[in-house]
């Protein structure tokens, strides 16, 4: 197997043109897989799964996540094609629904990137529509499409109980779920990650700091459904405060944002809380900034 992307060298161009010309439904699959190989490399993760660490998980670490993402490459690039085509939602779902059980056979029954897959899927579909309508790919336009284009399908799907221990968790706890974050347009994603990582590389930091600093912003903000399902409201909540307290410390940028972190994980593993969903949100933000929407990563 190749070296997964986040170890290889950001890639240039090879011409000019290439620099130019309007991303293919593959540019946009393969960014969506090296952005989740960003978040899985992305350390310390509280509670997350890591290369070196299992977090909050006693059923899966890095190996089944890189499983997981090389059987989930082609439909990433699927479903971009689908964007591109101008799919309805059922389309869509089905290509999601059929990604779901590759995910699944790739990592003997663990779901490692349930969310990812509605996630990053509906995005990539997004930029495709974008890019077969000549539009730039920018965080509003992509935003804007998924509301018109399926959100009527999106707001019809939460209203549908969730059978998932998140989904579940969340209507108990009176939280939004995926579908309902989805049929508001991702509004973690778009108002607190994409803020968050354009400060962050305003302000001058590297690759993983800015990443770090996301990923903190975002498990703030998050009604993270994974963390209600294993931990409460009362896991949520402490979660979400612990973010909170991060941030207000310095957050990625203070010096001893890596030990801190490390330490927050900790308290996390004791909880057995592991916020997911934030992981997706990331993954969905690294995405933006592979294909050029939203800043750019410094070269190391
Ligand atoms: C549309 C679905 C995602 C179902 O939606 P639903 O609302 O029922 O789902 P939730 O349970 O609320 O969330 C599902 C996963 O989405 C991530 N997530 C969590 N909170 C949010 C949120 N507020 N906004 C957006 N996304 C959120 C999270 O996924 C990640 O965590 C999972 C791994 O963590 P882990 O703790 O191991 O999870 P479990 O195994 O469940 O718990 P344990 O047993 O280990 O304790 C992993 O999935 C990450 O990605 C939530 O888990 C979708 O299921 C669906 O219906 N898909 C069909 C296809 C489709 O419609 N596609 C559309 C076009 S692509
Ligand atoms: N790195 C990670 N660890 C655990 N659950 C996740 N869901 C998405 N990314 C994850």
């Amino acid at each position: 197997m190749s070296s997964p992307a986040h170890e290889r060298p950001v890639r240039r161009p090879a011409r000019a043109a290439d620099a130019l010309r309007a991303p293919t439904a593959a540019d946009l699959g393969r960014a969506a897989a090296a952005a989740l190989h960003d978040e899985l490399a992305l350390a310390p993760k509280p509670g997350l799964v890591t290369l070196t660490s299992n977090g909050s998980h006693d059923d899966m670490d890095a190996r089944t996540f890189f499983r997981s993402i090389a059987a989930l490459r082609r439909y990433f690039v699927r479903i971009a094609g689908l964007g591109m085509a101008g799919a309805d939602f059922e389309a869509l779902e089905r290509a999601g629904i059929e990604a779901e059980a590759c995910m699944l056979a790739a990592t003997g029954g663990i779901n490692t990137h349930r969310g990812a897959i509605f996630l990053l899927g509906l995005l990539c579909a997004c930029a495709g529509a974008l890019v077969s309508a000549g539009q730039p790919l920018t965080p509003t336009r992509l935003r804007a499409t998924l509301v018109e284009r399926w959100g009527a399908a999106l707001r019809r799907r939460a209203q549908r109980p969730s059978t998932l221990p998140g989904g579940m968790a969340a209507r108990r706890h009176g939280l939004r779920g995926a579908s309902e974050e989805a049929a508001l347009g991702f509004p973690a994603v778009f108002d607190v990650g994409v803020p968050a990582m354009r400060s962050a590389l305003a302000q001058g930091l590297s690759r993983e700091r800015a990443q770090l600093d996301t990923f903190f912003h975002l498990m703030a903000a998050l009604d993270d459904s994974n963390l209600a399902h294993r931990g409460g409201l009362e896991g949520l909540r402490f979660a979400q405060q612990a973010a909170r307290g991060f941030l207000a410390d310095g957050g990625a940028a203070h010096p001893l944002a890596l030990a801190r972190a490390e330490a927050l994980g900790q308290d996390f593993e004791a909880r057995r809380l592991s916020p997911g969903g934030s992981a997706d949100m990331l993954a969905a933000v690294c995405w933006m900034v592979r294909i050029g929407a939203v800043g750019a990563f410094k070269v190391r």
